[in-house]
């Protein structure tokens, strides 16, 4: 599906937004619901990922599929590891057998674990027979992907002992590791974490309580960098989001005010307000902590007319497209000037955005959205860009409601 995007009839934006909960904190629980069956959840992601986990979650014997969904293929690859009985193979799209698994897979084996691989050494597909796991020690390294380690966390408190988890190397993404906690503390379980140890203590039944996800807030990136390239005066509400967040990329909050964009907490929403105009003409940041605001990020500055040196994404060339390339080459097609290194990306400031684009999206839901919010400087176009149902199914119906004008190819 190709989509052309355009600005709203209006100059001054304005809408209130329902967004779903967020995806990682609903794939945490909903692992943790399947071990300990009496937690109930409400404000649940709509997302694909989300979908392919409970469904994956209900298989015992055979092959289960979660396509895209990189916490899915992780956190399932700990819960069936230790689910005496079971026997699956997990699987899953073509870019999942390209994503590493290996460190997980040495973790859950070294604990006493079955599983090997069925087609690449140190990828998915992965074949796993499910047994009891006795031992309570692990170590593994933490500067790859942090979901490594939740996945590890998630099945803790369902083991005899607990588990000690000793992290090597430099720890990345670590507010996704510490949501992980925030949601074991929340079922009353008890934790850990001093400088590169975990512990987490078994558990035999979880607190009686319904837990409410909050909206996702890498979803409501998005939205400030509309707001953010939308004339002064401009606002949006969104729900249901709350000051003390579990999520990293609340961290938009901050990082925002650099665009002239408030944000204001009220019940159970946010409003994000354009006050101002942008406060430098370059932005310096290390997003190691919040990897997947980056492309929103860099969009927003592409679309300001600012500089930006963003540092900390050694992650990006690992998830759902090597998001660095695909940042560069897309970027440049609208008249940025980009330099990418390992781990980090560069953009000249000034660059004259060109109009009419076409956006490549590379399977990557994050590629689709970030860009989107650029049709308020000029008109563009998207490819493929149901893409975005992988966290945020409603993305296309939300904008409509902001007022951008949204046309499938060859509609008037
Ligand atoms: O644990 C999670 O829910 C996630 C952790 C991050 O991955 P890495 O730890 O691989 O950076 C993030 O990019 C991903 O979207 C979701
Ligand atoms: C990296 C992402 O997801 P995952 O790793 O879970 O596929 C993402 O949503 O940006």
């Amino acid at each position: 599906m190709k989509l052309h995007l355009s600005k709203p009839t209006t100059n001054l934006i304005s809408a209130v937004i329902a967004i779903t909960g967020s995806k990682s904190e609903t794939n945490r629980l909903l692992l943790l619901q399947a071990l300990f069956a009496n937690i109930k959840l409400k404000n649940l992601s709509n997302s694909d990922d989300a979908e392919v986990m409970k469904k994956g979650l209900m298989v015992s014997n055979g092959e289960v599929d979660i396509h895209h969904a990189g916490t899915a293929m992780r956190f399932l690859t700990s819960y069936f590891a230790a689910s005496d009985g079971k026997e699956v193979v997990l699987t899953g799209s073509a870019r999942m057998k390209e994503r590493p698994i290996k460190i997980l897979v040495d973790a859950l084996n070294s604990l006493g674990a079955h599983i090997s691989y069925l087609e690449n050494q140190g990828f998915p597909p992965l074949k796993i027979s499910g047994r009891k796991l006795t031992a309570s020690e692990v170590e593994l390294p933490a500067n790859i992907s942090s979901q490594y380690i939740s996945s590890l966390m998630l099945i803790a408190p369902s083991l005899e002992n607990g588990l000690t988890i000793k992290l090597l190397g430099k720890i990345t993404s670590v507010p996704y590791i510490e949501m992980t906690l925030g949601l074991l503390n929340q079922i009353g379980v008890a934790t850990n974490f001093k400088e590169n140890t975990i512990h987490i203590q078994p558990l035999t039944n979880a607190v009686d309580a319904t837990i409410v996800v909050e909206s996702d807030w890498s979803a409501a990136s998005y939205f400030y960098s509309l707001v953010a390239m939308a004339e002064k005066g401009s606002a949006i509400t969104l729900t249901s989001y709350k000051k003390d967040s579990l999520q990293g990329d609340s961290a938009l909050v901050e990082i925002y005010k650099n665009f002239g964009v408030s944000t204001e907490f009220a019940a159970h929403a946010i409003i994000l307000k354009k006050v101002q105009n942008q406060l430098m003409d370059q932005l310096n940041l290390d997003l190691a902590n919040a990897p997947d605001i980056a492309q929103t990020i860099a969009v927003t500055c592409f679309g300001l007319g600012l500089g930006c040196h963003l540092t900390g994404l050694h992650t990006l060339p690992i998830k759902e497209t090597d998001r660095l390339a695909a940042m560069k080459t897309e970027l440049e097609k609208v008249g940025a000037s980009v330099a990418i290194g390992p781990d980090n990306l560069s953009l000249a400031k000034g660059g004259q955005v060109i109009g009419g684009a076409t956006i490549d999206t590379y399977n990557d839901h994050r590629m689709a959205m970030a860009f989107a919010p650029l049709c308020l400087k000029t008109n563009l176009s998207i490819n493929d860009a149901g893409v975005v149902s992988k966290s945020y199914p409603d993305f296309w119906e939300d904008l409509k409601k902001v007022g951008l004008v949204i046309k499938h190819e060859g509609e008037n």
